[in-house]
């Protein structure tokens, strides 16, 4: 379990913290490809893929370091929610408006990986979880078994009352320690079935970021970072298991009042 503490960045306006997050992600792709020739990301819903879109599709500066290599990206979900991929509430879909469809042919396409849509009427979805698992083990375990999928970088939202993937306060999945995903059928926030990554695989991950803007997260955020009680949250447990790996990117709209120290530029 990490120590350490997670880095906790605050920017005068999201405009500001998309021009860092873009050299954050960029670094985390360089060391990707330098190690294994592809960079494997999750991406979650909600809010983020704007963001992302705004510091990924910025003009580059024209160094290779600057440059999204999207042909050798395999894009995953956080989390995903039991619905078409064309519905509105998919976070594939989302990611596909904000970002996907305005990637510059030059720059590459992406492998993104869905949940099979077959599944997505199923009663419980199980089965789409365990698909999905299936597909995280034909990226990462091709050629040795592995006992977890080792992200390259996840990049996380955090709702209102805590919650990060499909995560969510208070629920049985918090102790889930063998799947690397699992079903939910009961998310408080809709719709109600979803399947997520689980936290060994996000705290597993070389490196974490969340995204969390506006006046909005100014309780959570002060309750995760500086509460005793905030402390079972899932965000701060990622926090927790995560420690140092773990960047959070926020407007200072988001951390007015909060105690904990920010760093410095990146
Ligand atoms: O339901 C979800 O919510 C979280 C948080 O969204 P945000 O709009 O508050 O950033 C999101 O990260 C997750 O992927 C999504 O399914």
């Amino acid at each position: 379990m990490a120590t350490a503490q997670p880095n906790l960045y605050s920017f005068p306006s999201t405009e500001a913290l998309a021009q860092q997050l873009r050299p954050y992600v960029l670094r985390a792709q360089n060391a990707a490809l330098a190690h294994h020739d592809s960079f494997r990301v999750a991406v979650s819903g909600g809010s983020l893929p704007t963001v992302l879109a705004r510091a990924l599709l910025s003009p580059s500066n024209g160094s290779s370091e600057d440059t999204p290599q999207f042909a050798k990206w395999h894009i995953f979900f956080a989390d995903e929610r039991a619905v078409p991929l064309d519905h509105d509430d998919s976070n594939y879909h989302l990611l596909k408006e904000e970002l996907l469809n305005k990637i510059p042919a030059e720059l590459g396409a992406p492998t993104v990986h869905t949940i099979d849509e077959a599944h997505i009427n199923d009663s419980e979805p199980q089965e789409l979880a365990d698909l999905y698992q299936e597909e995280l083990l034909r990226v990462f375990a091709a050629k040795e078994s592995v006992k977890l999928p080792i992200f390259d970088l996840i990049l996380l939202g955090c709702g209102p009352d805590g919650h990060t993937c499909s995560l969510f306060p208070g629920h049985e999945l918090l102790r889930e320690k063998d799947a690397w995903v699992a079903a939910i059928s009961d998310s408080p926030k809709p719709p109600p079935k979803r399947i997520t990554l689980t936290l060994p695989v996000v705290t597993s991950a070389v490196q974490v970021a969340f995204i969390a803007t506006g006046d909005g997260k100014k309780e959570i955020l002060k309750s995760i970072f500086d509460s005793e009680e905030g402390r079972s949250l899932p965000s701060a447990l990622v926090n927790k298991g995560g420690g140092e790996k773990v960047s959070w990117f926020t407007d200072d709209a988001a951390v007015q009042g909060v105690a904990f120290p920010r760093r410095g530029n990146l």
